[in-house]
């Protein structure tokens, strides 16, 4: 780092640990955190790939208008991610109970599902959006497994009641897409939305220096 750059200024709309902890893994570390609490109910049969895009950028937009608000005049970038998790069309909730998290891990058990990632990042010049799409297909999961998983608890606020990076990595015959945007945010599309608005990424720092 040579301190030398034009950092655009980096809020990442968001009070998830693993999407800042994703960010720091390809060496990003936002200037700020501006979580953004976005009414996340899909719309009458809103089909979860728009959903996911549909939200992260509510979120993207509400931290913008809340950094108007406080005045923020510096040039801004703002990235927000939202991760769905959907069995065809049908959109798994973010399990907060274990009634919940029971029935997810029910209908993922034994086949095939996915999950979208939608990216947003308003910069100065205009909004950049992506969406990836991962398909997960878990093996049949036996009934004290789930039972056993449930006391974990590291399904609570998660997109379809699991965490890949977590114990139900073991439920994962395999994967095609993105690991780190099942996790909540696609790293190789977050690179390149930040590298095409002028926010060197390390590997670019790399190069240059
Ligand atoms: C499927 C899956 C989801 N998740 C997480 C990613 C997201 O944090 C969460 C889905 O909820 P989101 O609404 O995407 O995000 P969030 O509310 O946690 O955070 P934010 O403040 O950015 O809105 O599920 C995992 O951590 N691992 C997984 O394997």
């Amino acid at each position: 780092m040579t301190g030398t750059r034009d950092m655009p200024y980096l809020v990442l709309a968001s009070g998830s640990p693993r999407r800042l902890a994703l960010l720091e893994q390809i060496g990003i570390v936002p200037d700020k955190l501006l979580p953004a609490d976005a009414d996340e109910t899909p719309d009458k049969s809103e089909p979860p790939r728009k959903l996911a895009a549909r939200l992260a950028r509510t979120k993207a937009e509400i931290a913008r208008l809340r950094l108007e608000t406080d005045g923020e005049t510096r040039p801004t970038l703002v990235l927000a991610a939202d991760t769905v998790v959907a069995v065809g069309r049908r959109i798994l909730p973010k399990a907060e109970t274990e009634e919940q998290a029971d029935d997810c891990l029910a209908l993922l058990s034994g086949r095939a599902h996915r999950v979208y990632t939608g990216l947003c990042l308003i910069t100065p010049r205009g909004t950049r959006e992506r969406l990836v799409e991962t398909r997960v297909r878990f093996k049949r999961l036996a009934t004290p497994e789930i039972e056993t998983y449930l006391k974990s608890g590291e399904w609570r606020g998660k997109a379809g009641g699991y965490a890949i990076q977590g114990l139900a990595g073991a439920f994962v015959v395999n994967i095609a897409g993105s690991y780190s945007s099942v996790v909540g945010l696609p790293l190789y599309e977050t690179a390149s939305l930040l590298d095409g608005a002028g926010y060197p990424v390390r590997a670019e720092w790399a190069i240059r220096d």
